[in-house]
Parts: C-alpha cells; structure tokens; sequence
C-alpha cells in the first residue's frame, strides 16, 4: 500500500550538494509496523519527509495506494521528536489535537470533537484535554503529538525518532503505546529510530539503512511475539540475536562513515 521507488534526494545551496538518499525502494503492506534504523546524518529524516509529502525527491517517487504523494495528505500523519516545536504553548491541549481536523471542513463540529476526546483518551490523556502543553511533561507532550496524528485517522502513521528527547522509563511507556496502537487500530506505522533495540522491539520487519551515500542495505524480519514486554522480550535469545544481526548489517559498512546508538536498552 505504501511504495518508495528509487527514492533519491540531493540537497542544493549555499554552493555544495549533498546527496542525502541515493537510491531507496522498499513497500510496506497495510497493517505493517516498519522500523528504519541507519546511521546518524544517513537521511533518515529526508526519507520520511519525502514520504509524507513535505519534501519532493530529486529522482523517484513515493505511492500511497497507488497514488503519487505529490504533496501532504490525510491518509499520511506525521509525528516529530521535537514536540515541543509542533505543538502551540498557547493553545490548549484539546486545540492543538484539533487543529488538522478543522482544515477538514468535510468534517462536522461534533465529529471533530468526538475524534479528539478519543485520540486523548486512546493515549492516556483523557483528562487534561483542558491544559496548555507547557503545563505537561515531555513524555506527555508527546503523548498529545500522537493524539493529534490519530485523530486525523491516517492509513500510515510516520514517525520519525519521536521517543529521542524523552527518558528511559518514558521511551518504554510509549513504545508500548505505540505498538498496543497499532495493534488495536490496525494502523500502517513506518518508524524511523538510530536505535536498534528500539528498531527490533517495536518493529515486525526492520530496514536497515547504510551510512551516506544512503541505500537499503538489508531488512531483517523479527520474528518474535506479538504481545511484547519490556523486560521478557529484551531479555529473550531470539531479540539478542536479531539485535546482532542488525548491528552487524550496520557495521558492515559504517565503521567510520556515521553513529548508531548501540547501548543495549
Ligand atoms: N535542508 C537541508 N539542506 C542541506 N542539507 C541537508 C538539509 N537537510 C538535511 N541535510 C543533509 O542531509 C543529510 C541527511 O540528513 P537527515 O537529517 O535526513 O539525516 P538523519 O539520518 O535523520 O540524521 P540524524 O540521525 O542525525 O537525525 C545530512 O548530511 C544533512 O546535513
């Protein structure tokens, strides 16, 4: 359902290029949840906002159902890392999550409030709808920045490193979110880390991205349970050797070309 063919991006300006992708193509099925883990500076940034449509490629193109993605669309959503650039301090919480549904006039007033209380709720957040995001803590504001993505109800959900800014116990909490999401929403999810225990706890299927000039150098199928646990599945033989398949895949030829978080979770 979601195409990346031949995927090229070559940034210009300031009197140098920098060929950021080189040549990426991959598909997700629908329902998939992906995880793409590559080097620092690899372009794993570049690939995701090529594929939501805020970036035009230099070559090759992304298909949503077989539809070019010229553009942003309400089949794709977006979560960042820095939440605390994409959410407005001066507006409440229940606001901000609305905001892309009211550039939907298709959408009727009671629909839109309906669709947010429960994206809050799905997220745990169903009783603060009322305050300001500085009045939460970071793993809260992130928390809103996922509600507002599903109250649009996209078909592929894009996330790009959107646990890197928060702690630890955190990060588990909403990687544990974002996998029971996706499981109850049936949701497409492309998830972009430089984390590879995150890459193998969260994905079904991890891409593995070289270091610049960027291609898929493998995917590694992760075979493990649906139902995850923080604690039993990192501990488990079969996450252990499908978190050294990946490092080795990095490795393989980024010993001096760029940074992969390699501290065991
Ligand atoms: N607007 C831009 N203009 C010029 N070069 C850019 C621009 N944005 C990114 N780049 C370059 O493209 C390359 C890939 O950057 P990108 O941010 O996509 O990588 P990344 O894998 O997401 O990095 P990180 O892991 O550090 O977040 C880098 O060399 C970067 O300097």
């Amino acid at each position: 359902m979601l195409e990346v063919k031949g995927l090229r991006k070559v940034y210009e300006g300031s009197g140098r290029q920098v060929e950021a992708l080189r040549d990426l193509t991959f598909t997700l099925d629908a329902g998939e949840l992906v995880c793409v883990v590559g080097p620092s500076g690899c372009g794993k940034t570049t690939l995701l906002k090529c594929v939501a449509g805020l970036l035009r490629p230099t070559a090759g193109q992304v298909l949503l159902d077989d539809a070019p993605v010229t553009g942003p669309r309400s089949g794709l959503a977006v979560v960042f890392q820095e939440y605390g650039r994409s959410l407005f301090p001066w507006m409440r919480v229940v606001e901000n999550v609305e905001l892309p549904l009211r550039q939907r006039k298709s959408i009727p007033r009671a629909e839109r409030g309906k669709r947010v209380a429960d994206a809050l709720e799905a997220v745990g957040l169903g009783d603060v709808g009322r305050a300001y995001p500085w009045e939460l803590s970071g793993g809260m504001q992130q928390r809103v920045a996922i509600a507002r993505a599903l109250a649009c109800e996209p078909e592929v959900l894009l996330m790009d490193e959107p646990f890197a800014a928060v702690d630890a116990q955190t990060r588990a909490d909403l990687e544990d979110l974002v996998r029971g999401l996706w499981r109850e929403r049936g949701m497409t999810v492309l998830f972009v880390t430089h984390d590879i225990d995150e890459a193998v706890y969260l994905g079904e299927r991890v891409l593995v991205l070289s270091a610049s000039p960027t291609v898929v150098r493998d995917e590694v199928v992760v075979e493990l349970p649906l139902q995850r646990d923080q604690l039993a599945t990192r501990a488990d033989e079969r996450f252990v050797g499908l978190r050294s398949r990946v490092l080795e895949l990095i490795r393989g030829g980024t010993r001096d070309a760029g940074q992969v978080d390699e501290s065991p979770g």
